[in-house]
């Protein structure tokens, strides 16, 4: 981690603030959703009732002793928070154990009928499938038209925008959709960015959300994988269904397909992808360290080295900003480049803010920002960042 002093670690304990709403009202919101989406058996429904009531009310509780991956949370601290309120441990890990404890709930890694069964698919699905999307992939033929570096402005402001698309942050707003407030980059080093993302090489994405946001990212792959700004690409995804929309193995065959039964140019991008997949142009990595409790700075030696050796990393989302930087209280003008300082090679993030950590704003931003929304802007997902760290 950064050799400057730390920061509070976010805690979920504080009635009133975004991480406290989170356990209190998100994930009983999704386990009702969940519920009613599958014809779940009458003891996977007592399950899943008692889940509620014990993200509500009770402590956490160990995995099961036959976990396939007991011990691997043992090493993330499962030990030392069992018997804690959920609110009382790092809301990170509160919030990453609530999503391992849901799919063993619905019998995500069996044996059993249930086994490899996402309980987010149908959320999943019905945003792939929304006109939305065939409106935007629509708009990929006018794009076709224009000179190579402003389809690659827009490619990039798509994967980023597209981050807006978290179907955990729509499950539970009584209002779906959009926000509508006003958009805008708080922070914006693209001119950094440009010389990182063209300089060949193998770029690593560490993707977020599925649908919405992983079809812009894979766009964004194919338009430099097709102009030679990058030789390779890793495409970083979840080993299980994680955070409601976070994109699997299943996510990103979804999204090629979509895009290969698409009229116009995205089927153009679609067969693209799918050939560089074919002969190991892009390769899609699940590491369990996707969806581990911790910061990037606890990553493990082979993902260090794998970072290293990339001409560059991008790291999409809130979730992941938030892994990246650390889960913390961080000062909003404290550098970007302090806080990953320890990343082992160049890394950008793109993310829309969905929660209260941020780092590298200049302090009239942060004033300018409090102004006119008090907090607001930290968490409402109206607002953007691109940073880099090389
Ligand atoms: O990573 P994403 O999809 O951009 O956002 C994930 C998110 O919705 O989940 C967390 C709350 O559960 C917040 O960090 C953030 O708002």
């Amino acid at each position: 981690m950064p050799d400057i002093p730390f920061p509070p670690v976010i805690l979920g304990n504080e009635p009133g603030s975004f991480p406290h709403s989170v356990l209190a009202e998100r994930h009983p919101a999704i386990v009702r959703q969940v519920r009613e989406a599958f014809p779940y058996d009458p003891g996977r429904h007592r399950a899943l009732d008692a889940l509620l009531d014990n993200c509500i009310k009770g402590v956490i509780e160990p995995l099961p002793a036959d976990a396939h991956d007991l011990g691997r949370w043992e090493g993330w601290g499962m030990r030392e928070y069992t018997g804690s309120s959920w609110f009382d441990v790092p809301w990170l890990w509160s919030e990453s154990y609530f999503y391992r404890q849901l799919l063993d709930t619905v019998g995500y890694f069996g044996p059993g009928p249930w086994q490899g069964i996402d309980p987010f698919r149908p959320f999943k699905l019905a945003e792939l499938d929304a006109p939305e999307t065939d409106e935007e992939l629509t708009a990929l033929d006018t794009l076709a038209g224009r000179p190579a570096d402003e389809q690659a402005r827009a490619l990039l402001h798509g994967s980023l925008w597209g981050n807006r698309a978290d179907l955990g942050f729509r499950l539970s707003t009584e209002h779906p959709g959009s926000p509508a407030a006003a958009q805008g980059l708080v922070a914006d080093d693209s001119e950094d960015l440009w010389p990182l993302l063209s300089g060949a090489g193998t770029l690593c994405l560490i993707a977020d959300n599925a649908g919405r946001e992983l079809i812009p990212d894979l766009l964004l792959i194919a338009h430099l994988l097709e102009h030679g700004c990058v030789e390779r690409a890793v495409l970083h995804i979840k080993p299980y269904p994680y955070y409601v929309s976070d994109a699997t193995t299943a996510d990103v065959v979804d999204a090629l397909r979509r895009l290969a039964a698409a009229p116009g140019a995205a089927a153009a991008y679609g067969q693209l992808l799918w050939s560089a997949m074919a002969d190991g142009r892009l390769t899609v990595r699940a590491h369990p360290f996707s969806c581990a409790p911790l910061p990037y700075a606890r990553m493990p030696a082979d993902l260090r080295e794998e970072f290293a050796a990339a001409a560059l990393t991008v790291v999409k989302g809130d979730l992941n900003y938030r892994r990246l930087v650390g889960d913390l209280l961080w000062p909003p003008t404290t550098p970007f480049t302090e806080a990953a300082a320890y990343f082992p090679g160049p890394v950008a993030a793109l993310r829309t803010l969905k929660s209260d950590v941020v780092t590298g704003l200049d302090a009239g931003t942060e004033a300018a920002l409090v102004a006119a929304e008090d907090q607001r802007w930290r968490t409402g997902g109206t607002h953007a960042l691109i940073q880099v760290c090389a």
